[in-house]
């Protein structure tokens, strides 16, 4: 009998992913607000960190419930990266999931369903539903 030596087979689903994010670990503000322009991962975007660390600091002092901010730009601008610098600036316990429209959009559930599935998977529930037949 032949045996053949195939190598290593490496476990897929134990790979460790690096994220795209994560040198990210947050807006990288002085302490007067200012963007330095390199810092906590960040890079550049001044304005626009500046902005988020005052949305940041509204958030900490209670300023601001129930609210939402908008983040535009273009595609790879830095949208997803300013928001998980505010998370990372809002604490280490703050969660952070990030989803992509077209995800959404390719669902067969509703839109308010995957953004609660994706909200649960954030602060991380898991709601396991049983049905009697
Ligand atoms: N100011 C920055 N400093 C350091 N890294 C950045 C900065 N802005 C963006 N990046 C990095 O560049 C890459 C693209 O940015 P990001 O994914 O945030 O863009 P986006 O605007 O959310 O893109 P899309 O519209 O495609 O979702 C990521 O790896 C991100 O971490």
């Amino acid at each position: 009998m032949t045996t053949i030596d195939v190598g290593e087979v490496k476990d897929v689903l134990k790979v460790e992913r690096v994220g795209v994010h994560s040198h990210i670990v947050g807006l990288g503000l002085s302490n007067t607000l200012e963007a330095m322009s390199v810092a906590e991962g960040m890079v550049g975007q001044l304005p626009a960190r500046r902005a988020a660390g005052l949305v940041v600091k509204m958030v900490k002092e209670g300023r601001i419930a129930g609210r939402s901010v908008l983040i535009t730009g273009d595609a790879g601008s830095g949208k997803t990266a300013i928001a998980m610098a505010m998370a990372r600036a809002l604490g280490s316990d703050t969660p952070f999931e990030s989803i992509t429209a077209s995800e959404i959009f390719s669902l067969e559930f509703s839109k308010t369903e995957a953004l609660l599935q994706s909200l649960r998977k954030a602060i991380g529930v898991r709601i396991k539903e049983e049905t009697e037949v």
